[in-house]
């Protein structure tokens, strides 16, 4: 703890908080995650031990990076890459203050980054299971890298489809999830989904004011239009519709997503710009996208 300084807090989670700390080992800014062991049932704290394996074997340049964790009697700590510019969330208010919607152009390069993240954990039979614009962050000098973080509801696949427990935020959740079925990758597309029609409409999709309206929206409800999807090419809509099929089955998966011509250039600029800064340890855990 002496190697950390706490310059602010960041946020607080449903066990602790996120706190912004110099951390004088790297000798830059840091988040510190700290999880109240005590007040957590068994159960949680192995999801909360789990959270930090799963951070521990992650490489990537869209994925929140983990430096160091430790505990003690009471708490433990993660430390982990600090995104400078907050959340999606706090960027999609900004931008409604300001203009009237999203550049597409915009929308595409956040949706490239986060589907390249999704892609590599996919790759590793991991499923994320709460994404949304809360826990995806933005940082770099412009704010335009895309960092997924809290993996704190995230499993390892040991099959094909897998999991009964499914927590995540409600607008968000997937038909699946819905249902109590066991999670699969597709649950994060349709996830996906769901953050592509926040950044064209501005609006959560499928909210309701209770739960179960919620989820009675998600399960056989009709994706609410709005005015804004008019200032998108119909394909960027068709995509929109692809990612949010109720049946997973049919939705396609994170390589095919990143294969789409609209999608393509954004995942070649990004290659560029890695290769370009010269992150050679990248190669170590991640390949560059293949054209599959
Ligand atoms: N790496 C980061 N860089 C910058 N801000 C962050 C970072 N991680 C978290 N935050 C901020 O802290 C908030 C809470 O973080 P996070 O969702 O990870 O906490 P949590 O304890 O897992 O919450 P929950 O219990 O809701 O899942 C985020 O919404 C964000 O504002």
């Amino acid at each position: 703890m002496d190697s950390y300084n706490i310059v602010g807090v960041l946020g607080r989670g449903a066990f602790g908080v996120i706190e912004l700390v110099r951390d004088f080992n790297l000798k830059k800014l840091a988040v510190m995650k700290t999880v109240h062991i005590k007040s957590m049932s068994t159960e949680n704290v192995k999801e909360a031990i789990k959270e930090i394996q799963i951070l521990q074997m992650l490489n990537h340049p869209n994925i929140i990076r983990y430096y160091n964790s430790f505990q003690n009697e009471q708490s433990f700590h993660i430390i982990m890459e600090y995104a400078i510019h907050g959340t999606l969330e706090n960027f999609v208010n900004k931008c409604s203050l300001t203009s009237n919607y999203i550049a597409q152009n915009c929308v595409l390069n956040i949706l490239s980054q986060l589907t390249m993240a999704v892609d590599y954990i996919h790759k590793m039979k991991i499923i994320h299971s709460d994404i949304n614009p809360m826990n995806i962050l933005l940082t770099g000098s412009q704010g335009t890298v895309v960092k997924l973080g809290d993996f704190g509801s995230s499993h390892i696949l040991t099959s094909d489809k897998i999991i009964g427990e499914n927590c995540c935020t409600p607008c968000y959740m997937s038909p699946e999830q819905c249902f109590g079925k066991p999670l699969r990758l597709k649950s994060d597309i349709w996830q996906i989904g769901c953050v592509l029609y926040y950044l064209i409409t501005e609006k959560h999709p499928f909210y309701a004011e209770s739960l179960a309206d919620t989820i009675s929206n998600i399960v056989e409800g009709v994706l609410s239009v709005s005015e804004k999807m008019n200032f998108y090419d119909s394909d960027v809509i068709r995509l929109l519709h692809e990612l949010l099929n109720r049946d997973p089955t049919v939705r396609p998966n994170a390589s095919a997503i990143l294969s789409n011509p609209y999608i393509l250039p954004y995942v070649l600029n990004s290659n560029c710009q890695w290769f370009k800064s010269g992150r050679k340890s990248l190669t170590k855990n991640y390949q560059m996208f293949s054209l599959t």
